[in-house]
């Protein structure tokens, strides 16, 4: 029977959902337990173990991570050297809240942490676990205190857990640093202490991994009230890389960093000593004073940074971020690094609006012709006319209506440039004949010109359209085809890449930065196909940003409309659905017989019986 101290516990938490509660309703805690209950739906009185993973699993999950562990493992041992005659666990887990590394605390106090799995392969997430301080932490991106009977569940009220979110290099949410003690012989003041010292210990490994990842960029530190932040350039001034605090202090987005922003912008006029800079926001207003640090191998050779001949490093990182986790991207950016700088055609294959301009722009970025103009032309917009005048310029009265000085042309602008062709499937044949000219000549005819102007480009073109195929059936030149696609690269649909929940995840992020994703609306995101990929992706969140109540996405406030073009997607997901429930009937309900029979990790089983919302005993 529960205690009467666990009654009051339980009918605590319970009225934070009430008008009637004594609980501070705004606090972090309340808002958590809120959310425990309303979104995740659990129950604070629920007792038993949390979910852990086995030895194998675990090394499953943590095999992307390996690096980061290993660059965060030194100030992790330090830190529960530092804890341990405190009595506390250091952990170190991934986004997902899974604990991957645990420190124990010396042999007085290690024994309840083994009772209770407080250690490697243990998720505490909250939706899961409820208010604690790992599953609290990555929900909210913040550092929290969760001390004892601030859990959600009475059964954790023995513990205090302070944790720190771990951001990686690029700003996104790698997991987090977690301290958790049982002495009820500590204040709250004292956790919140060894919480400022985790805080610490986490900036220093966010540092690590940042110098480690553009060990071969220029460093700077930018000053900050709470604490400076690190941005990574390269020989060209371009910033290459922003850690989360820099992003937040300059307001710079991923577009901005992937598009090879210069960083003159943040610079105060005239600043550039070999080790400071001055600093200023994007308005103008002084920042301070950052320090410099030169790339590795300048720094061990002690030699000033040098003109390089090779490709430097950073360059595509741009090109790194927008290919994120999908295996056949991250190819496909790996042969155009070593592409480089050689002056070969790009064709880009893809359904509207996978990104296929921010990802020319991105190559443009990544080449040694970013100094120079990157124009873009969408060949499907315009009538013929008007594409001919606008793409290969005219001279003074080539035409009526003609403007007066006559015009250079999209093509000559781009000269030393980029010339971004978009939906050139859609470009007239006649049109066709004359880019081939330019393409093969090197020099362009203005419309009314007595000579042809010398023109040095790289061509990227794009379309949704099978370009082969055209060229096939006449539709297309088959000459341009071949000319078009000195590299082709696929842009695979949002629905088919592999790292669409990272996708969402980022999206979410920046389009609705203060709000959480409920785990029905994620169920809804993982399974709806977006015909209209990225850009109906970055529309829906937006706009659910902007409905969602008390900083909660519900399903709901998603703007999906039904897509009849893939039917084939539900049903995909019932025959998924249904072969699950058979597996599980079979193996009398037992996850982890069934996991084996489906030849699914259990984690992921588990992940799939919650997104296609299985009951168990179903
Ligand atoms: N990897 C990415 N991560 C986040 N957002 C992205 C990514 N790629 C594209 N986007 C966003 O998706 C939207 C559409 O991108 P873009 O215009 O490049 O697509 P497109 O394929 O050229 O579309 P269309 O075929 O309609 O011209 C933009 O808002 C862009 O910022």
């Amino acid at each position: 029977m529960a205690s009467l101290a666990a009654s009051n516990h339980v009918a605590r938490v319970l009225s934070v959902a009430s008008e009637v509660t004594d609980v501070d309703a705004g606090s972090r805690i309340a808002t958590s337990w809120r959310r425990c209950l309303i979104n995740h739906k659990l129950d604070p009185a629920r007792q038993g173990p949390p979910q852990t993973l086995t030895e194998a699993e675990v090394r499953h999950v943590a095999e992307p991570m390996e690096e980061l562990i290993r660059l965060a493992t030194p100030e992790l041992e330090d830190l529960a050297r530092v804890l341990r005659e405190a009595g506390y666990c250091v952990n170190l887990a991934d986004s997902n809240a899974t604990m991957l590394l645990s420190r124990l605390p010396g042999a007085a106090d290690a024994d309840i942490f083994l009772r209770w799995k407080v250690y490697t392969g243990s998720n505490f997430s909250e939706s899961f676990e409820g208010t604690n301080g790992l599953g609290t932490a990555l929900a909210e991106q913040k550092p929290i205190l969760v001390h004892r009977d601030e859990h959600f569940r009475e059964q954790w009220g023995i513990f205090s857990c302070a944790v720190t979110p771990l951001f990686d290099a690029g700003g996104r949410l790698a997991g987090a640093v977690n301290i958790t003690s049982c002495r009820d012989d500590l204040s709250r003041a004292a956790h919140q202490l060894a919480l400022a010292v985790t805080m610490e210990a986490t900036r220093r490994i966010e540092g690590t991994i940042f110098r480690n990842h553009f060990r071969n960029a220029w460093i700077a530190t930018v000053p900050g009230d709470g604490g400076s932040g690190l941005i990574a350039y390269d020989d060209d001034r371009r910033v290459v890389g922003a850690c989360r605090s820099a992003r937040m202090m300059l307001g710079l987005t991923d577009g901005m960093i992937a598009s090879g922003i210069d960083l003159s912008r943040y610079m105060q006029a005239g600043s550039g000593a070999d080790d400071t800079i001055e600093l200023q926001r994007a308005d103008g207003s002084p920042m301070g004073q950052g320090h410099v640090a030169p790339p590795l191998h300048t720094r061990r050779t002690r030699r000033p940074p040098v003109a390089r001949r090779d490709v430097p490093v950073g360059r595509f990182d741009g090109l790194h971020r927008l290919a994120g986790a999908d295996p056949g991207l991250i190819k496909s950016v790996k042969r155009l690094a070593r592409i480089g700088d050689h002056n070969l055609p790009i064709l880009l294959h893809g359904e509207t609006g996978v990104g296929k301009d921010v990802f020319a722009r991105a190559i443009h970025a990544a080449s040694n012709r970013t100094r120079n103009h990157y124009v873009a032309l969408n060949c499907a917009a315009m009538p013929e006319s008007l594409i001919d005048a606008e793409l290969f310029g005219y001279e003074a009265g080539a035409f009526t209506g003609a403007r007066r000085d006559g015009s250079r042309g999209l093509i000559v602008q781009a000269d030393g440039g980029t010339l971004f062709l978009d939906e050139i499937g859609d470009m007239p044949i006649a049109l066709q004949t004359r880019l081939l000219r330019v393409l093969e000549n090197r020099e362009v005819w203005p419309l009314g010109a007595l000579k042809p102007v010398p023109v040095d480009i790289r061509l990227i073109s794009a379309t949704h359209r099978d370009l082969g195929r055209m060229a096939e059936e006449g539709a297309f030149r088959a000459d341009l085809y071949f000319r078009l696609r000195g590299m082709e690269v696929k842009l695979p649909a949002l629905r088919e890449r592999a790292d669409k929940a990272e996708l969402i995840r980022d999206i979410a992020r920046e389009e609705a930065p203060n709000c959480q994703l409920s785990p029905e609306a994620w169920s809804l995101l993982l399974a709806y196909p977006f015909p209209g990929n990225m850009r109906q992706l970055r529309h829906v969140l937006r706009l659910a940003g902007c409905t969602a109540e008390d900083g909660v996405i519900a399903d709901a406030d998603l703007d999906l409309p039904p897509f009849g073009g893939r039917a084939e997607e539900p049903d995909l997901l019932s025959a998924e659905r249904a072969t699950i429930i058979e597996a599980l009937r079979k193996h009398g309900g037992r996850v982890t017989e069934a996991a084996r029979a489906l030849k699914l990790s259990r984690a992921t089983l588990y992940r799939k019986i919650k997104l296609l919302k299985i009951e168990p005993g179903q």
